[in-house]
């Protein structure tokens, strides 16, 4: 029997449906490969949006049902990337869905939002001495787009990265773990341009276009970039399947402020971390494990 992969990929995210978005090609393609990835998200979208009118009673205002709904969306996403590890921060007893920056779901005495980031990174750091990933795939301090939880869980991740390479009071017990890379979720301001031009040339697309709606990063941000585009049809099949907060249309999709975004083969990072001994990365890396 061929030894197994000793890759491990952990990616650390707020809400479902954001994986598939920032990771979804990358995730298909390094599973296909054989690495272990595990999927960590903070929430299960409580306050979200719905896009099909049907779905509509389970939103918050009404019925409050969506985060099991959620689950099993993502549930059926991670099948189609081929994903089987992947769990909810604190399990029955998480965090909610914190709504937009200054909504009153804000204060909800369970909001990610309210969370004490060392305690919230007590469970994710046992979690990584537990799997002891190569590399952790987080958002960047502004959460990619100013979102609350996901501010918060870049703020748990790194913190839980931290908490799990020191070698007192072992979060679980077990043994400490350094992760030795990692990176941030970029949006590269060239890719973005290139997706408005594909949307602009579609004659019958129902999407709007706006390249102000979708936050940018100059292009020297980007460190790494991993093509994925074996793994487009994955990653289409996994977005569909977030179908109360995204519409998937040939290669577009939209959320629910309906600005069509291309479904992109080729995801950003920026490398934020990485461990000391390592061999500096080159300019423009082609895999999350380079170097390790
Ligand atoms: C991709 C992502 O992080 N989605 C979040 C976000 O949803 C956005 C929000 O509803 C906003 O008001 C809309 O204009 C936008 O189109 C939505 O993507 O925030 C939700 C509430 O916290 C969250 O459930 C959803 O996963
Ligand atoms: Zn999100």
């Amino acid at each position: 029997m061929a030894d197994a992969d000793p890759r491990c990929l952990l990616l650390v995210h707020a809400h479902p449906d954001d994986e598939t978005i920032d990771n979804g090609a990358t995730m298909a393609r390094y599973a296909a490969e054989g690495v272990h990835v595990a999927l960590v998200t903070c929430t299960l979208g409580e306050e979200g949006d719905i896009v099909v009118p049907e779905l509509a009673h389970l939103g918050a205002a009404h019925e409050d049902r969506l985060a099991e709904h959620r689950e099993g969306e993502l549930r059926n996403a991670m099948s189609a990337l081929g994903v089987t590890d992947h769990r909810i921060l604190r399990g029955a007893d998480r965090y909610r869905d914190s709504g937009m920056m200054g909504s009153p779901s804000n204060d909800h005495p369970r909001s990610f939002w309210r969370a004490d980031p060392d305690e919230a990174a007590l469970p994710l750091a046992d979690i990584i001495r537990e799997l002891r990933p190569q590399v952790m795939v987080t958002y960047g301090p502004d959460g990619g787009y100013g979102h609350p939880d996901h501010i918060q869980t870049h703020r748990v991740a790194m913190r839980a990265a931290e908490l799990a390479g020191l070698a007192v009071d072992p979060p679980g017990g077990r043994e400490p773990h350094i992760v030795s890379k990692i990176y941030w979720n970029c949006h590269p301001r060239s890719a973005a341009r290139f997706s408005a031009k594909a949307l602009q040339a579609e004659n019958h697309t129902p999407f709007l276009l706006d390249e102000s709606a979708i936050s940018v990063t100059d292009d020297s941000f980007a460190t790494c970039v991993i093509d994925g585009s074996g793994h487009l049809a994955a990653k289409a099949a996994a977005l569909r399947a977030h179908a109360t907060q995204l519409s998937v249309h040939g290669p577009f999709f939209a959320l629910s402020n309906n600005v069509g975004r291309l479904i992109a083969g080729e995801e950003h990072y920026h490398l934020a971390h990485r461990r000391p001994d390592l061999a500096p990365a080159g300019r423009l890396e082609g895999d999350l494990f380079a170097g390790i």
